[in-house]
């Protein structure tokens, strides 16, 4: 028998990663990633081969089973240890992913009669065509004064539970009839290891509008939508799991899956942003995690209640039992920038950021807003666009490259700001994410929010944030601090702001202020004329 191990699965938006983890001091003994051979459906479906309507993005969930079945058993070997070792196992998911279910888990488009209807997919994070059911949501919300509206900032997004459920209420209500369960990607897999379906109370919180035990009622649902009012009741309510507790036992079909032992305990799912904060040993209030990848996610914990205009949520125990856990988001980050690269720029992302490191602040003359897909905080507006001002037949692709770097992190600055002056202080900004490794692109985000940047240890944040949740789960640490401090790492101030670029950056910084406020304020409408024309176009074309 060796030491005890635990196993993390990170479900990201192209792949999923599984990384072998020592329970007494986190080290990372192997690991290993498995691609979705479906990605991201955002083009075609393609059991029809017909086209998706703009801002769609489902997903096929046998390709998460996928990753429980080749990257797991692909990590133990890598890690050369006794799979017998390993006391249980946890996953994070995107989220808000959704999985529209019968009663036994079964999700729909696995079934015959519905392999052709794209709502019977799972409805991933970025999938933003409910953008109409959010304002309405919000809209009503507002005018009844409804007492959850502030605890996610004064706005509900179309990325979550209420705003994907109504749409596939209106829009397939013979998949909305079919659905038992309309489960979190995040639960849906833990109900595939253990057998029994737990949900967790991170999503709950933030993606599902559970506040103080209770969703919105049946009569804020009958107001929305006649008939929708049953929406609580028949598809979403659910025992919870709190987060670090054990959901279940692995069953015998996934340990055959995994090839882990039968019977380990499985703990209650989890978002990837949230769990990478014990990762990152960012458990204390003020310490601000940015998780940086596709989009970003910045998770914080709070003693207190605050409410922050344009967060995401703030949800007791959504980040470590015991704490307030703040969420605020960019919807699109190293998104925006593979964008321009495959797109347009005819360079790797390397180049470009080695070309754009060479310059001056200020030395492009452009400014950009990073809202390509959309503005998740502190506007929770997915209709808004990408701006880039001040082009000329000078300019080049890494001129645009940099500008776009800047724009994420301004847009990292409104948040923290916005944190700030609701009462929540910011005291440390830690980086976790795969755009860690880009040295310019930290400088900058020093350099434009005046803050250290700290770096998280792993470059499997959310694996490991989950290892850290499985050890808890089975009861080789005894709760997610001390799990943290065995498990977790991180550098110190390993950027630091530089005084002039602070200066130069404030004055761009000032611009970037006035254009947010005027395309995403009420200023200008043009995007969302320009949204509902697409829409409009779409429509006619399907
Ligand atoms: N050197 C780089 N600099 C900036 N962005 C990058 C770089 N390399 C990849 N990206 C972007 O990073 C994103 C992937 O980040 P990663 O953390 O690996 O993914 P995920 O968020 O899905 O876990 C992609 O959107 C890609 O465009
Ligand atoms: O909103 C989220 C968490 O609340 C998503 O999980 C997240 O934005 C997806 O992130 P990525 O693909 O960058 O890991």
């Amino acid at each position: 028998m060796g030491e005890p191990l635990t196993v993390g699965v990170d479900f990201g938006t192209l792949s999923g990663r599984a990384v072998v983890v020592r329970v007494r001091d986190g080290a990372e003994l192997g690991s290993a990633v498995f691609e979705y051979p479906h990605g991201v459906l955002d083009e075609t479906l393609p059991a029809t081969g017909r086209a998706l309507p703009p801002e769609w993005a489902l997903q096929v969930p046998g390709d998460y089973v996928g990753v429980l079945r080749n990257a797991v058993p692909a990590a133990l070997r890598d890690a050369g240890v006794d799979a017998g070792d390993v006391v249980g196992i946890a996953t994070d998911f995107t989220a808000c992913t959704m999985v529209p279910a019968t009663a036994d888990g079964t999700p729909l488009c696995e079934l015959p009669e519905f392999e052709s209807n794209p709502h019977a997919y799972v409805k991933l994070w970025k999938h933003h065509s409910a953008q109409p059911q959010a304002v309405r949501i919000n809209e009503l919300a507002r005018a009844r004064g409804e007492k959850w509206l502030p605890r996610y900032g004064g706005l509900i997004s179309s990325e979550w539970e209420f705003a994907k459920g109504l749409e596939v209420f209106e829009e397939a209500p013979e998949v909305y009839a079919a659905m038992r369960h309309w489960v979190e990607a995040a639960d849906w897999i833990v109900w595939q290891l253990t057998g029994s379906y737990v949900r967790n109370a991170c999503t709950a919180g933030y993606k599902g509008i559970l506040q103080d035990g209770q969703y919105p009622s049946r009569d804020f649902l009958r107001e929305l939508a006649p008939g929708f009012e049953s929406f609580v009741a028949e598809k979403l309510e659910h025992p919870l799991g709190e987060l670090g507790s054990r959901a279940g036992s692995l069953s015998a079909e996934a340990a055959s899956w995994t090839g882990l032992p039968e019977g380990i305990a499985v703990a209650v799912g989890n978002v990837d942003a949230h769990v990478t904060a014990p990762a990152a040993q960012a458990v204390e209030p003020g310490q601000m995690v940015a998780i940086m990848g596709t989009s970003t996610c910045h998770v914080m914990n709070g003693a207190e209640l605050h409410e922050v205009p344009g967060m995401c949520g703030v949800v007791e125990g959504g980040i470590v039992p015991g704490l307030w856990g703040y969420e605020a988001g960019q919807s699109g980050v190293g998104d925006i920038f593979g964008w321009f690269v495959e797109h347009f720029a005819g360079a790797s992302h390397e180049e470009l950021t080695r070309l754009a490191a060479r310059q001056e602040i200020g030395e492009h003359g452009l400014i950009a807003l990073d809202w390509h897909s959309g503005n998740r905080s502190v506007l929770v507006d997915h209709e808004l666009s990408g701006v880039i001002v001040g082009q000329t037949l000078a300019t080049r692709a890494e001129d645009v490259y940099r500008a776009l770097l800047e724009a994420t992190a301004f847009g990292t600055r409104k948040i923290i700001e916005t944190f700030s002056a609701a009462g929540v202080p910011v005291t440390e900004l830690i980086i976790a994410g795969g755009l860690a490794k880009n040295a310019l692109l930290m400088q900058i985000y020093a350099d434009v929010t005046n803050l250290p940047l700290s770096v998280i240890g792993s470059a499997q944040g959310p694996a490991l944030g989950s290892a850290i949740h499985a050890a808890v789960a089975a009861g080789a640490h005894a709760d997610i601090r001390v799990a943290a401090a065995a498990m977790g790492s991180v550098e110190r101030a390993v950027y630091r702001p530089v005084p002039a670029h602070v200066t130069a950056y404030d004055e761009l910084y000032a611009e970037y202020t006035e254009l947010h406020d005027y395309f995403g304020r009420g200023g200008n409408d043009v995007m969302h004329r320009l949204a509902a024309r697409k829409r409009a176009v779409a429509k006619g074309q399907s």
